[in-house]
């Protein structure tokens, strides 16, 4: 049945929009990354088997070419594959090592006699896995250790033909069938064996490493570490793309969510009609904090979108944007995370008719709860935020120490003396300014107090490096998470300073209170620990969470049809559009249809920026 809904999208409204995506990529335009990020929004709400296929086609494999080939590999694989002349898979994973890609085993050995590479699985657990488009791919960019006169030169990327045209596997290449999955039935994974494959010299993909016609190496980059960094840089665009996926699930399942419990009634006062299910507390509890942090993300991720697109239209390399990567791979963690949470809420307030596939949130559920998994485990993503924080901080004590003490004095004081005795005003608790300012605080605490507890790890008590920071993982992984929470409630705050609408505005900073009221909430005993919030304001912030949920929720309507998802896209029945003699429609359907949205308001209104 999924595949089935997974060919009619890619057939009927899934092309068109397929081909703008890569002419976007074509035109290089200004924005094209923004572009097809929300293109690819877009496709992934249509049907996201095929938002993922593509992103494996395009965004994973594409992205090897353009990001670790150079000019002639453009010309060579890139041009013919926006053409759609073939598809190609992106082969990093192994059986024996998933997370930790710079052990992997494949080999690709460098035969100055032929000028080729011999690619091999040396073992079972070098054996390629989970690899999608592995069942009808042509092309695979594969990941192999380098070795040149028997030494390893460490992971390179290399494009290895897996099938011809007509799908008839080329000698030595084995493909495996890996099946059934929990969801994204109309994606193919399959195990990759390659047994001595030969390919020509110029298939290493070698902007960070080449191999000269005598079998000399070079690099720009002498490190082997740095330079294994450089390449997975490679996977910035992707990692939002993902983001931009789980934004789109959110999106849909609340919609889904939304409209249901603003038609659906049960319970209500004696002998009076029974209320709406959005009128209970716990609903609009469950459901609001999601649409906020739905509202956050977008925001967020179009800023990165925008800083990606500056680098790459100013011709910037992915590895020189170290702070950009970070960001991205917090973001992918962060909104990959919420997408399950929200997904899991969306169905327990649809009730049993949440559970019913055809109402699509139980099918949103099994194929994006991978996205916390491919393309970087979130804990092992969240890792690389902090290394960055702890990066810049080290290189600003470096470059600066003076100031950078005198700063860090100064912070601390001032942090010490706000938590010492009630220095805030309970009043403010409601503005946006108090709420940015408790994230920021706990961004600051959580990193000073990580620096303090590594360097005494490692200086005094000269534990080594990997145990100091595996003792501090749980730390480490808050620090990401905060870290992630600030930057994304900042760039809410932003998008409502910008908003020229006043109608919108007060609309969207409603929203953006209850996001930094919903994050200060649910670290609540944090804040309390550190006297950030007395007993007293954590019961405001708790009064006004409830407070916020409850008067956004007639205005969520206005929100989740600003989304401006097709009906196309919105299937399910119990979302009101679809089957008029459904059992559940005894009520009226909500006031705010998407039909109804456009009809009332020719001006456009949130959806332009949503
Ligand atoms: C449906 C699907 C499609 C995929 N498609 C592709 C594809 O097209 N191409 C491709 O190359 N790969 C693909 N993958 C592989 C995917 O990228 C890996 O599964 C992922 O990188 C995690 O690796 P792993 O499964 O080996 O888990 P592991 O690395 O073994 O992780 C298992 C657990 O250990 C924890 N862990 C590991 N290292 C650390 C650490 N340093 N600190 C703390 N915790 C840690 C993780 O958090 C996780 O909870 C796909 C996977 C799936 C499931």
């Amino acid at each position: 049945m999924r595949t089935l809904t997974f060919q009619r999208v890619t057939f009927t409204m899934g092309l068109p929009l397929l081909k703008r995506a890569i002419q976007d990529q074509v035109e290089k335009t200004r924005n094209f990354v923004s572009r097809s990020l929300v293109i690819g929004e877009v496709l992934s709400m249509a049907d996201m088997a095929t938002g993922v296929k593509c992103g494996i086609i395009y965004w994973l494999f594409g992205g090897a070419i353009r990001s670790l080939g150079g000019p002639a590999h453009v010309t060579q694989w890139l041009q013919p594959l926006q053409e759609q002349k073939y598809t190609g898979m992106f082969a990093m994973t192994e059986r024996g090592h998933g997370s930790n890609v710079r052990a992997i085993q494949t080999e690709a050995t460098f035969d100055f006699s032929a000028q080729e590479f011999v690619i091999d699985t040396p073992c079972k657990n070098a054996e390629k896995m989970y690899i999608g488009n592995a069942m009808y791919g042509n092309y695979a960019a594969v990941f192999a250790q380098l070795i040149i006169n028997g030494r390893s030169q460490g992971p390179h990327c290399f494009i290895v033909p897996v099938r011809d045209e007509n799908g008839s596997l080329y000698p030595g290449v084995t493909v495996v069938d890996m099946m059934h999955k929990e969801g994204l039935h109309g994606v193919d994974n399959g195990i990759l064996r390659f047994d001595s494959v030969r390919i020509p010299r110029e298939n290493l993909l070698d902007k960070f490493g080449s191999v000269a016609p005598d079998g000399q190496y070079h690099s720009p980059i002498k490190d082997k570490s740095a330079r294994f960094n450089a390449m997975l840089a490679a996977l910035t665009p992707s990692r939002l793309a993902v983001t931009f996926q789980a934004m789109g699930s959110m999106k849909l399942g609340l919609t889904i969510a939304i409209r249901y419990s603003h038609s659906r009634r049960q319970f209500g006062p004696k002998a009076r009609e029974e209320v709406k299910i959005i009128e209970h507390q716990t609903q609009t509890l469950r459901l609001m904090p999601h649409l906020a942090t739905a509202l956050a993300l977008t925001f967020a991720s179009r800023y990165a979108g925008t800083l990606l697109d500056e680098d790459i239209f100013r011709g910037k390399e992915l590895v020189d944007s170290r702070p950009l990567q970070a960001l991205v791979a917090g973001l992918k963690a962060y909104s990959t995370w919420e997408n399950v949470s929200c997904l899991q809420d969306c169905r327990e307030c649809t009730g049993g008719m949440g559970y019913m596939m055809e109402n699509q949130i139980s099918g949103l559920k099994c194929d994006t709860d991978v996205f916390v998994t491919f393309e970087g485990d979130n804990v092992v993503m969240l890792q690389v935020v902090v290394r960055e924080l702890l990066a810049q901080y080290t290189k600003q004590c470096e470059e600066r120490p003076v100031s950078s003490l005198l700063r860090n004095w100064a912070e601390s004081g001032s942090d010490r003396l706000r938590t010492s005795f009630l220095a805030f005003n309970m009043d403010t608790v409601g503005h946006l300014t108090f709420l940015l300012k408790a994230v920021h605080f706990r961004e600051r605490i959580l990193q000073r107090g990580l620096v303090a507890r590594i360097y005494y790890k490692v200086m005094t008590e000269k534990e080594d490096f990997f145990s100091a920071w595996n003792s501090c993982l749980h730390h480490i992984t808050c620090l990401s998470l905060a870290h992630i929470h600030r930057v994304t409630l900042e760039q809410f705050c932003l998008a409502v300073r910008n908003c020229p609408d006043q109608e919108d505005q007060d609309l969207l900073k409603q929203f953006c209170l209850l996001y930094g009221t919903k994050l200060v909430f649910q670290e609540r005993a944090w804040y309390l620990e550190h006297k950030y919030l007395t007993p007293m304001t954590s019961m405001r912030i708790r009064r006004q969470l409830l407070h916020l949920c409850n008067s956004v929720k007639d205005d969520a309507l206005r929100v989740i049809s600003a989304f401006n998802i097709s009906h196309a896209s919105l299937h399910a029945p119990i979302a009101g559009f679809a089957n008029p003699n459904a059992a559940w429609v005894l009520y009226p359907a909500p006031q705010h249809s998407l039909a109804g949205e456009r009809a009332r308001s020719p001006r456009p209104k949130l959806g332009a920026k949503l």
